[in-house]
């Protein structure tokens, strides 16, 4: 008999309460979340809009902090840590893949990656060419943004989220300006490239037809997450 040894957790939110706006226009974007995501799982969160994805997203990803309960990424409890801690915590552990690929248009696709390794004090010696051969994206290494096509940038962005070795990928809405088929190439990469690098992945979509390549897939209806949706 095997014992397989249970993936660590790289991303544990506890009892997480945040409100937005003040006065009467107060919400809570967030109420008493409870989530663990583990090494190498592939979560969706899916939720009408309005319901507390993209708070949970700068939750997970440091961007904010919720106005009670704990975050921890990769056993580092976030709070208490400095600003200058917190940024430099998330550069090398938390990549951020957002709708358009977010890439910056005057860099060619491998100087978007160097500009990542560089600023997350990489080794001199990077070099961007393996991470974009994962993607598929090698033969496009010298084009930059704008010469690629939608599908394209979302693969670039996607190696760019992981150049400093990120075990947390946070992805909001990736496939929102793709077509079908590129939406389910890019997704079914993000699964893969979870799996084998041992990423934890949480993607925000509304799209519902690539929720089959997830491990997991979770509701937020007014700010909770409710238990796991069927996506068989
Ligand atoms: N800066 C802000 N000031 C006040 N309220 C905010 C702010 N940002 C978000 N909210 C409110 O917090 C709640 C959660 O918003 P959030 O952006 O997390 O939802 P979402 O599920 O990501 O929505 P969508 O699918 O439309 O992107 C909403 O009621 C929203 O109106």
């Amino acid at each position: 008999m095997t014992l397989q040894t249970p993936a660590p957790t790289a991303l544990s939110i506890r009892n997480a309460m945040l409100e937005m706006g003040d006065g009467d226009s107060k919400v809570i974007a967030l109420d008493n979340v409870n989530l663990e995501v583990a090494a190498g799982e592939f979560l969706a969160i899916v939720g009408p809009s309005g319901s507390g994805k993209s708070s949970l997203l700068a939750v997970a990803g440091a961007l904010s902090a919720p106005d009670s309960g704990s975050v921890s990424v990769n056993g580092q409890e976030l709070a208490g840590l400095s600003q200058g801690k917190l940024a430099a915590f998330r550069l090398a552990n938390i990549g951020f893949v957002f709708q358009s690929g977010n890439l910056i248009p005057a860099l060619s696709a491998a100087d978007q990656l160097r500009l990542v390794n560089k600023l997350s004090g990489g080794p001199r010696s990077f070099d961007p060419l393996p991470l974009l051969e994962s993607v598929g994206m090698a033969h496009r290494a010298s084009n930059r943004p704008g010469q690629l096509s939608g599908g394209e940038r979302q693969r670039v962005g996607i190696a760019r989220a992981l150049v400093s070795g990120a075990k947390l990928l946070l992805v909001d809405e990736p496939t929102a300006s793709l077509d079908r088929a590129r939406s389910h190439e890019v997704v079914e990469l993000l699964a893969r490239e979870s799996r084998e690098h041992g990423v934890a992945t949480i993607m925000v979509t509304h799209d519902h037809e690539v929720l089959g390549a997830c491990d997991r897939v979770l509701e937020m209806v007014d700010g909770k997450l409710s238990a796991p949706v069927s996506v068989a």
